[in-house]
């Protein structure tokens, strides 16, 4: 076995994920080394990606590779085996956060500059745009997407099940969204006859042609699409749902997906804002102009730019600020207590994790008042709207859901190969004037038009037919695995789902789905479907595009599992290599601010034990290694008797957190590998290591819940002090002494 096919890479990330592994990643190499497996850690968090992103601005010391293109370059090979964690899709003000803190530990990287004046700040910016928003993901994602719960944690959900809050049939909480002028009503989408290089151009008023996109290579067979939103439309429609919040007395809330559609979210995001601080912004405009504030950057970056405004003048504005909210209805809160709001910052509250909590907690949302409050869901675009209507309308007919008793809804995405959604980064535009869109291929056949107005904005999505072909394999496989119906969750309304329905139609017959039951239904028709055998206990795998993909594997995880965070979540890649997601939630900035506060981290990695499981697995199929094969057998049994035993961190200081619950998967690990008699080698090594495990267990827990209940110095947030955090989270000498003797 060459080195390179007994590797595992583990991806260096950000928060709270990134702490769990200053603990878990010793105690994993310990075992993995045992049998000749190396796991290979690569930086792909923000900190990392800014710094390999300006080499020449940095010193021989501080230059650090550039992992993420390397990595990428991996998934195309067939031994590529990567573990892949969370990690931060950056807005703008948490970019500039992350390099302001990498100036002040005295890594000379540029500003970002918000308003570039010449072309070397153009150059600037031009790179700091590939690091922002979903940045890796669509690097990474050469496969398509299996999330799924295991067995065993199901299990261990329905015999522990989480508190939901209850729903009552008067509950005033809906959602909201536009009838006309979103994506969904103005969406064209061909597949395309003859591979060639198309461009987007926009046709001024005048008749002025200005390419926005050249040289776009567009294969045979794919699907590509367009489609604009309104601004006009989308700016009426907010003020009236803001009026109507206000009448209703619900508070008011928008949910978008400002990290995967990074260049049309945050914008749409900049209306909202705007819309609601209206007379702020017209009354404002010349100081607001001069201080460089943009809505898109919401109400915390304002706040900030207000800072640097003397005393009096500051005032002024600040009431302003306030009459509007007087005026308002009430908006959904991130943080009630520090008056942070959900137009605070576009990434506080993300539409696939920030829903299903809404329909989780009772179908509310956490008001000014620091209460929970019915609420309307602003969520403009119905391609991604209706579902989640249909899922609240069925709380209140039915009442909440009982993770005791429901089944499972499974998913499987099409994301391969930067499919729908994840290809929109580079064919997202805003209109530059009154005219036309529109994409026009290599015979200068205009594939799609638009007409638009200035400031609307113009998204174009490819979907590539091979992926689109293996996404149907993987759903056949899927039910023929499990015995479950399989339902395609497309709608033929949409412009761009009827093109795909027609290749999911053509591919299916490829396989043999006898005794199958495959649906292709709309998402609510699909929720309809879903949501009644849920309620009965049995199992449904939904099949879905890109954005559907992500935002219901969180809100089935969610409501059947408290937290996506424990789902497997597999990316088998279309070259034969395997990519090990851990869960299908986020990097829980919540986690890391109580572990500076109290020392406490609450971050469970379930997922990420799941995730080495799969991952060894496939290593020791892939390469015929019977070492890895066993340590991946263990390892499920250890994970089995840790969801039995209920050693998942608790929430509070004085309880196991995530470090005591590294300690006992070590423990059940180790006791595992001495159990069995495949490997004699194996079980004589471990059977030490366990026996050491299992005398200290209660020393251990008492070093490890001491070093709780204290604030802890990471010497950084977005790139920690590697010696401080390590020494925060391996806060037990006689574990790492146990650990450190292994291999
Ligand atoms: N694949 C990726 O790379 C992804 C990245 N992200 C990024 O993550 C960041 C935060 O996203 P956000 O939408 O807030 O979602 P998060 O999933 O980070 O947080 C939502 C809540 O989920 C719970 N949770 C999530 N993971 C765990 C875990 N392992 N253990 C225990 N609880 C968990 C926590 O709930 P509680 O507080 O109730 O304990 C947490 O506060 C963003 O920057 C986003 O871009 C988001 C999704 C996927
Ligand atoms: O790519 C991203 O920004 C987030 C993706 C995500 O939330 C998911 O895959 O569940
Ligand atoms: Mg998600």
């Amino acid at each position: 076995m060459s080195a390179e096919t007994g590797k595992i890479i583990w991806t260096g990330i950000d928060e709270a994920p990134a702490l769990a592994t200053y603990s878990l990643l010793p105690i994993v190499n310990a075992f993995t080394r045992a049998a000749g497996v190396v796991v290979e850690t690569r930086d792909i968090s923000v900190a990392g990606r800014i710094l390999a992103a300006f080499p020449e601005r940095l010193d021989e010391s501080q230059r650090v590779r550039d992992e993420l293109t390397y990595l990428g370059e991996l998934t195309q090979l067939p031994h590529a085996n990567i573990i892949k964690l969370p990690n931060i899709s950056a807005s703008i003000p948490q970019l500039k956060a992350a390099i302001k803190e990498l100036q002040g530990q005295g890594y000379p990287v540029p500003d970002y500059p918000e308003a570039p004046a010449d072309e070397a700040e153009k150059a600037i910016q031009a790179r700091y745009a590939k690091i922002l928003g979903s940045a890796v993901n669509p690097v990474l994602r050469e496969g398509n997407s299996d999330r799924r719960v295991a067995l065993s944690v199901k299990r261990h959900a329905q015999k522990h099940p989480h508190r939901m809050g209850a729903w009552t049939p008067d509950s005033g909480t809906h959602v909201a969204h536009m009838d006309s002028g979103d994506f969904y009503g103005s969406e064209k989408s061909v597949t395309v006859a003859a591979a060639g290089n198309a461009r987007i151009e926009f046709v001024g008023a005048d008749g002025a042609v200005k390419v926005l996109k050249d040289k776009l290579f567009l294969q045979e067979g794919e699907v590509v699409d367009g489609s604009f939103l309104s601004v006009k439309a989308l700016r009426a429609f907010i003020a009236g749902q803001i009026e109507a919040a206000k009448k209703e007395g619900v508070l008011f809330s928008v949910h978008l997906k400002a990290t995967m559609m990074k260049i049309s979210d945050p914008v749409i995001f900049g209306h909202f804002v705007s819309v609601f601080f209206k007379d702020v912004f017209e009354k404002n405009a010349a100081l607001f102009a001069e201080l460089g504030i943009n809505p898109d950057l919401g109400l915390g970056d304002l706040y900030a730019k207000l800072a640097k405004l003397p005393a009096d003048r500051r005032a002024a504005v600040e009431a302003d600020i306030q009459a509007a909210y007087a005026s308002r209805p009430a908006l959904a809160m991130v943080d009630s207590e520090k008056g942070i709001t959900n137009l605070h910052a576009s990434n506080d509250i993300i539409i696939d994790a920030s829903m299903p909590v809404v329909i989780r907690d009772s179908g509310r949302m956490w008001g000014p008042d620091g209460k929970l409050h019915d609420v309307k869901c602003v969520i403009p675009d119905r391609c991604y709207s209706t579902f989640y209507q249909e899922a609240m309308d069925d709380c209140r007919r039915h009442g909440q859901f009982d993770p005791a008793t429901m089944g499972s809804v499974s998913n499987v995405g099409l994301m391969a190969q930067k499919a729908e959604e994840y290809g929109s980064h580079d064919k997202t535009f805003k209109a530059p004037g009154d005219g036309v869109i529109r994409l026009v291929d290599a015979s200068g056949a205009v594939l799609l038009q638009h007409a638009v107005e200035k400031g609307d904005i113009w998204r174009g999505c490819q979907t590539k037919d091979l992926p689109i072909r293996d996404w149907v394999r993987l759903a056949v496989s899927r039910a023929r695995a499990t015995g479950a119906p399989a339902v395609f969750w497309l709608d033929r309304n949409r412009a761009h789902d009827a093109q795909i329905i027609a290749k999911v139609e053509r591919y299916l017959p490829d396989h043999d789905t006898t005794g199958l039951e495959i649906h292709i239904l709309s998402p609510v028709e699909a929720m309809r479907f879903t949501l009644p055998r849920t309620r009965a206990g049995k199992d449904t795998i939904s099949v879905t595009g890109n954005a559907l993909r992500d935002y219901l594997t969180d809100l089935f995880p969610i409501l059947e599992l408290g937290t996506s965070s424990k789902m497997l979540s597999i990316v088998p890649l279309l070259a034969g290599g395997g990519l090990f997601e851990t869960g299908a939630g986020g990097s829980a900035p919540k986690h890391v601010q109580q572990f500076q506060q109290e020392g406490y981290l609450r971050w469970d990695s379930l997922g990420e034990f799941l995730a080495i499981g799969v991952s060894l697995e496939h290593l020791g199929t892939t390469f015929n290694n019977p070492k890895a094969l066993l340590l991946a057998e263990t390892l499920d049994q250890a994970n089995a008797k840790f969801l039995d035993n209920n050693r998942n961190p608790a929430r509070k200081v004085g309880q196991i957190d995530n470090r005591g619950s590294h300690f006992y998967l070590a423990l059940y690990w180790a006791e595992a590998l001495a159990a069995q008699t495949r490997d004699a080698d194996l079980q004589a090594r471990f059977a030490k290591v366990a026996a050491q495990l299992g005398a200290n267990e209660a020393k251990i827990n008492a070093e490890l819940i001491a070093a709780q209940g204290r604030p802890v110095d990471m010497g950084g947030y977005y790139h920690p002090d590697f010696e401080k955090t390590s020494r925060a989270m391996r806060p037990s000498p006689t574990l790492n002494a146990i650990v450190d003797a292994i291999a």
